[in-house]
């Protein structure tokens, strides 16, 4: 099991974060369609750089959360059935989705009971520890990475973030010194070959991939193959953006799942789905979707910064049933994140 992505201790990161005030630049970590060049894989990235890239990444739905309890519990002088109404519909607005928030409205109606509070001030605290509490019962930053080939599949509709966070987590690996092979299953979309490509040799992966229209299965299989015969620590593979109500692309993707159940038989797995956090109800559709498809074992959910709705974290995660692993607040390398719940609602409440 390989522990927690893109995490460090906490020494680490208070000395690695006064390094880095002094030495970061603005450029620093972005993706390839920026700057990239100086970037020397597994260096520019500390959780306390990482802390403040989640805190920022996590703007909006800091209005659209904290804040507005914030400008909420000014307005009462006392906790009354008002005041868990209108935080109820605060939670249910920011996608937190129903079923979780009467949760969480009914465990602090009983903590203020069990605590005897009366000052609508030290509700904002209540929820803090009852949101950690939520989301640690959905996170799993941990990815499965024991034998020699890991096999990670990458899947999601086209446009989330995919391939760029193939990229992040392929440079993240390098840079913990071990052997990445990447695998451009995605034969459908023109140019993501290429774009796969610009990641693997600013990383200094290799890449297997055929020619744009080519069976992905077969390039699979190829890697596959190769990252045995290579000794390769982990295959990362992409696949392509596909629509998940277009029939014969899922059934395609099935074909490549077969490929992978037949030729990984004893390896390590993950199955990881890319979800835009932005897109809210209909992130959860598309990932419906593809668990009928694929045994999808961990969710990446980016975009965040680009929403105020971040409460799609939890319900995305208790609806499938399955852990939020990694999150996107930015474009940037240190912008995909392990998800840690603490770390995450401390970034919302700071
Ligand atoms: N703001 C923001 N942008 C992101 C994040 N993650 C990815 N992006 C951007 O989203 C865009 C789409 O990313 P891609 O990686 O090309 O998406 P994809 O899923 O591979 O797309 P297809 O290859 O078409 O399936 C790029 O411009 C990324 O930089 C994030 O967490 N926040």
């Amino acid at each position: 099991m390989l522990k927690n992505l893109f995490k460090k201790s906490e020494e680490q990161t208070r000395e690695e974060e006064s390094k880095e005030e002094q030495e970061s630049t603005p450029e620093e970590g972005q993706s390839p369609a920026s700057s990239q060049e100086e970037e020397t894989p597994g260096e520019g990235v500390t959780l306390g750089g990482l802390f403040g890239r989640l805190k920022e990444g996590l703007t909006k739905t800091k209005k659209g959360i904290t804040d507005r309890v914030d400008d909420m519990v000014k307005s009462y002088t006392k906790i009354d059935e008002d005041l868990f109404e209108e935080l109820e519909e605060i939670l249910i607005t920011a996608d937190l989705g129903v079923n979780t928030t009467m949760e969480i409205i009914d465990q602090l109606r009983d903590r203020v009971r069990e605590n005897k509070t009366t000052d609508p001030m030290e509700v904002k605290g209540l929820l803090k520890e009852l949101l950690t509490e939520a989301l640690e019962e959905v996170a799993d930053p941990n990815l499965n990475l024991e034998t020699t080939p890991s096999v990670i599949m990458v899947v999601g509709v086209n446009g989330v973030g995919k391939t760029t966070s193939i990229g992040k987590i392929a440079h993240k690996l390098k840079g913990e010194g071990k052997k990445v092979l990447l695998a451009a299953g995605d034969t459908f979309r023109a140019g993501a070959i290429d774009q796969l490509k610009i990641w693997g040799e600013r990383s200094g992966i290799d890449v297997i991939s055929h020619q744009e229209g080519s069976d992905p299965a077969a390039v699979v299989y190829d890697a596959i193959q190769a990252a045995k015969s290579r000794k390769v620590d982990v295959l990362i593979c992409d696949t392509a953006g596909r629509l998940h109500n277009k029939k014969n692309l899922m059934n395609e993707l099935g074909k490549v799942f077969k490929i992978v159940n037949r030729e990984c038989d004893g390896l390590s797995r993950e199955s990881l789905l890319v979800l835009d956090a932005t897109t809210g109800q209909n992130a959860i559709q598309q990932a419906k979707i593809f668990k009928e498809v694929t045994n999808i074992s961990g969710l990446v959910l980016t975009k965040l910064d680009g929403t105020a709705k971040g409460g799609i974290v939890i319900s995305v995660s208790k609806e499938l049933k399955v852990p939020v692993k990694l999150i996107g607040v930015g474009e940037k390398l240190e912008d995909l994140q392990s998800f840690e719940p603490k770390t995450f609602v401390e970034a919302l409440f700071d």
